[in-house]
C-alpha cells in the first residue's frame, strides 16, 4: 500500500507580535491561510521500526533534524507502533523562507500516519501532537485561513479569503525564524490590526483585507536584509494591491484581485528572486 498527502505552504495575511514569554517563546496573533504552492509526500509501510526519508532536495537533513523524522518517532512513541515507514518528499516549497514547509511536512506525516498506521486519531488529537514538532504544524494539520494565536497552538478556522492571485517570491536569502526572533525588541514593534483582517475576512471584503495586510517581523528582517524592503517595492511598483512578508521572511507575497496583473508582478520580479510562482488560495 502506498499513500500519498499535500504539503501545502502558509502565508500570512496578518502576523502580530505581542510580548516575550517567560518560557522564551514570543505571543503571536496571526491570520494564516495555505496556498497551493505544495511539497508531496509519498507513505510506504515497513514491516520493522525504521524510519527511511528520501527526497528531491539536496540539502535537507534526512536525520533526527528533519521535522517528518521527528513526527513519525512521535506517534511510533506515543502509539506503540511497531511498524516503520520509508517517506518520499518531493519538495516544492523554498526552505528556511517564512513558508511554513518544515511544519507542513509535519503535518502531513500525522495526516498520512494516521490513516497507514490506522491510528484513528482526531484532528483536534494530530494538533496537540503537533505543537511538539513547531510552531505553525497545529495550524498545518488543517490548513484552512485561521486566526491563529498562543505560540501558534491555538487554532480558530475563518472563512476562505475572498478569491484572488497570491504572487509569492523569496529573494536570494535565506532567514533563521530563531535568529530573527532574537532581534526582535518588543517595545519597538510595529502593530498591525490583526482583527481588522478578520473582520474583512468575515465581510468578505477584498479591498478592505488587503489594506490591513501586517507583519511585526517585516522591519525586523528587513534591517538585516534589505532586499525585503526592495522586494516588497517591485510589488507595489509593477501593480500588486498590496504584499507583505510571509512568517520571519523572507519570502514577500503581493494579492491581486485580476490574473493579469498576476502575471505582470511575475514576469517583472523573475529575476530579482530564487523563487517566484503564481499560485491560489485553497
Ligand atoms: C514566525 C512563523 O513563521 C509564523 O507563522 C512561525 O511561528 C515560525 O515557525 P517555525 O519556523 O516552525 O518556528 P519554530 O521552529 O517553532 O521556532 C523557531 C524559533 O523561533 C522562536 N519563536 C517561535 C515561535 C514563537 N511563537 N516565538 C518564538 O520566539 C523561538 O526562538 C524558536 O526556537
Ligand atoms: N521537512 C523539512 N523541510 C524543510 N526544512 C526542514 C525540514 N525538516 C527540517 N528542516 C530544517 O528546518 C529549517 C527551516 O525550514 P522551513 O522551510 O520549515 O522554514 P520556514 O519556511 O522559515 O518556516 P516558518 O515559516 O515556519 O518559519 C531548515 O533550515 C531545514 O534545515
Amino acid at each position: 500500500m502506498e499513500l500519498i498527502e499535500k504539503a501545502p505552504a502558509k502565508i500570512n495575511l496578518g502576523l502580530d507580535v505581542l510580548s516575550k514569554r517567560p518560557d522564551g517563546y514570543h505571543e503571536l496573533e496571526m491570520i494564516m491561510t495555505s496556498i497551493d504552492l505544495a511539497d508531496r509526500l509519498t507513505f510506504q509501510p515497513l514491516p520493522t521500526k525504521e524510519i527511511e526519508i528520501v527526497t528531491n532536495c539536496s540539502f535537507l537533513p534526512l536525520d533526527k533534524k528533519n521535522n517528518i523524522y521527528q513526527t513519525v518517532q512521535l506517534l511510533q512513541q506515543n502509539y506503540g507502533v511497531n511498524e516503520g515507514v520509508r517517506i518520499h518528499l518531493q519538495k516544492e516549497i523554498p526552505v528556511a523562507a517564512g513558508l511554513g514547509g518544515g511544519s507542513s511536512d509535519a503535518a502531513a506525516t500525522l495526516r498520512g500516519l494516521n490513516r497507514l498506521w490506522q491510528l484513528n486519531l482526531p484532528m483536534t488529537e494530530l494538533e496537540q501532537l503537533g505543537d511538539a514538532i513547531g510552531t505553525d504544524v497545529p495550524y498545518c494539520v488543517q490548513g484552512k485561513t485561521s486566526r491563529v494565536t498562543g505560540r501558534g497552538e491555538i487554532v480558530t478556522t475563518l472563512p476562505p479569503i475572498p478569491p484572488c492571485w497570491v504572487v509569492v517570491a523569496k529573494p536570494k536569502v535565506s532567514v533563521s525564524t530563531g535568529k530573527i526572533f532574537k532581534l526582535v525588541a518588543v517595545e519597538e514593534l510595529y502593530h498591525p490590526n490583526i482583527s481588522a483582517i478578520e473582520a474583512a475576512i468575515l465581510e468578505q471584503n477584498y479591498f478592505e483585507m488587503v489594506n490591513h495586510l501586517g507583519n511585526s517581523l517585516e522591519p525586523v528582517t528587513a534591517k538585516r536584509y534589505p532586499q525585503v524592503h526592495l522586494l516588497k517595492e517591485k510589488f507595489m511598483q509593477f501593480g500588486a494591491d498590496g504584499a507583505v512578508m510571509s512568517g520571519s521572511g523572507p519570502t514577500v507575497f503581493g494579492l491581486c484581485h485580476k490574473y493579469s496583473r498576476a502575471k505582470r508582478v511575475y514576469n517583472g520580479l523573475k529575476g530579482f528572486c530564487d523563487h517566484v510562482s503564481i499560485v491560489r488560495t485553497l
